[in-house]
């Protein structure tokens, strides 16, 4: 039939299990019954939720869920003959999660999952039993949220040889560096809000220490690049590190600090090797990126075609992620699916990972130091023994509460391994107090 032809009976509704009703699943319902009559019109049929599971039955979610059939074991959803979509709201990468994943796909069901967790550690199995059942496995609302980062690389730029990926990944270290930045928050205090807001990930270590970016990476680099999703080869430093002062050098500088995640094929052309870091950065304070406040992300990936595409929006939240949820199911009530990293899984290459240690580049590296002769010395020797060069370096009255001097470097461009062989002398050194800040510098 004709995708035109008006259905000579209106077709049945798509029904839909939802699995964990936390921040996510509280709002997909939401979301699902707020706009119910313009879904079913856009989706062609009613999206209906037919039931709904999660730990604990009683608990106060601001939403009504006394009209939806509930399950208190999540097997039922996959067993039931009335559920057509099973949608993961529940997180982490394996356990409960993973098999509800496992099972729903196995049974033939189409997946809708929030947890880029799993779809970095599990993605290319539970790709392989979708392609296998012919069934759709989406995840929209597990990379930048509410920004349709996946359908638009996907679907809008699949012409395209992709050269580079980077962005802001984390909506809860976004906002908390803006929150340093604007209003000179602790970084205890914008944790804290962050997660009153509901952005932040059930354990926020895998927010601040960047695993949650990392996670989201390891996707988009797999879409962009058809290459096999590989969690391991990523490397990530997160933001705990940073003080104040960071983040007022770096505006001294010209520069604002942001988590950046940037996946790129080597230039040095090894067998396609892939850099895939997450790590702070010092990003100019007239590029976009440096623009993006709060919990939003932005996601820029370039295309040997369509060059520079940028992408902005709420990354975190319940509304936003459960955007990006309805709109995946949504698709599936259309039939408008395939396979879930944009080619089938035996299609996938497998790429060497790049040695990071070889990309050049500028740094920013904040010591604090023993307020004593000769100390100034040591570091340019230990600068010098490592062959880093340096451009500029500035010495700062104590910050409160310390016992030290904060030195802040700027480098020439040189190689990341020589200043982590200067980071590694001074490491023994008595006179530099705590651990020091590395942070590239960006040319973008
Ligand atoms: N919060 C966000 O802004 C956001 C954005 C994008 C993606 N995500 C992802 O969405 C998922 C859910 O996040 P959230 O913020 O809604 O979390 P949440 O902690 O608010 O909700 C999780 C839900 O899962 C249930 N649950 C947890 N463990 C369970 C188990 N073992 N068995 C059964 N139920 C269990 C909980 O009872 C709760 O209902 C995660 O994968 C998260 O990474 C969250
Ligand atoms: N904890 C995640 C949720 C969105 O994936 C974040 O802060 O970005
Ligand atoms: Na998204």
């Amino acid at each position: 039939m004709s995708p035109y032809a008006t259905p000579t009976a209106p077709r049945p509704p798509l029904r839909v299990a939802l699995a964990g009703i936390g921040v996510v699943g509280g709002g997909v319902v939401r979301l699902l019954e707020a706009n119910r009559a313009l879904i079913a019109r856009r989706a062609g049929r009613p999206i209906e939720i037919v039931a709904v599971s999660a730990r604990d039955r009683h608990k106060d979610r601001g939403v009504d869920l006394s009209r939806y059939r509930w399950e208190d074991d999540m097997d039922a959803l996959v067993a039931a003959g009335d559920v057509d979509v099973v949608v993961e709201m529940i997180g982490g990468a394996d356990g409960s999660a993973l098999t509800l994943a496992r099972r729903a796909l196995g049974a033939g069901k189409a997946l809708v999952t929030a947890n880029k967790a799993m779809i970095a550690h599990h993605g290319i199995d539970l790709a392989r039993i979708a392609e296998e059942k012919d069934t759709p496995l989406k995840y929209e609302a597990a990379v930048a949220g509410g920004i349709p980062v996946i359908k638009a690389i996907r679907e809008g730029a699949s012409a395209n040889e992709i050269a580079r990926v980077y962005g802001i990944l984390n909506g809860t270290c976004n906002y908390i560096l803006t929150q340093m930045e604007r209003n000179g928050a602790s970084f205890a205090d914008a944790l804290a809000a962050a997660q009153a807001e509901g952005y932040a990930e059930a354990d926020p270590s895998f927010d601040v220490d960047g695993i949650d970016a990392a996670h989201k990476l390891s996707i988009l680099a797999a879409l962009c690049f058809g290459t096999r999703l590989d969690i391991g080869a990523v490397t990530a430093d997160g933001i705990r590190g940073l003080i104040a002062a960071d983040i007022r050098e770096a505006e001294a500088l010209g520069h604002r600090v942001r988590l950046i995640g940037m996946a790129e094929r080597d230039s040095a052309g090894n067998g396609g090797a892939l850099y895939q870091h997450v790590q702070p950065c010092l990003v100019p304070a007239d590029h976009p990126l440096a623009y993006v406040p709060g919990a939003l992300n932005a996601v820029v990936a370039e295309g040997n075609f369509v060059g520079r595409l940028f992408f902005e929006g709420a990354g975190a939240g319940a509304g936003p992620t459960a955007s990006a949820i309805v709109a995946d199911i949504i698709d599936i009530a259309r039939d408008e699916y395939g396979p879930a990293f944009a080619m089938p899984v035996d299609a996938l290459d497998a790429a060497p990972a790049a040695d990071a240690g070889a990309r050049v580049g500028k740094h920013y590296v904040r010591l604090i130091v023993e307020d004593r002769i000769g100390v100034l010395a040591e570091i340019a020797a230990a600068m010098r023994d490592a062959g880093v060069s340096i451009e500029s370096l500035i010495q700062r009255g104590s910050e409160d509460g310390d016992d030290g001097v904060v030195i802040v470097l700027v480098t020439h461009e040189g190689p990341a391994s020589a200043i982590h062989a200067a980071l590694a002398i001074l490491a023994g050194s008595d006179h530099v107090v705590g651990a020091p800040m590395l942070m590239p510098i960006l040319a973008l």
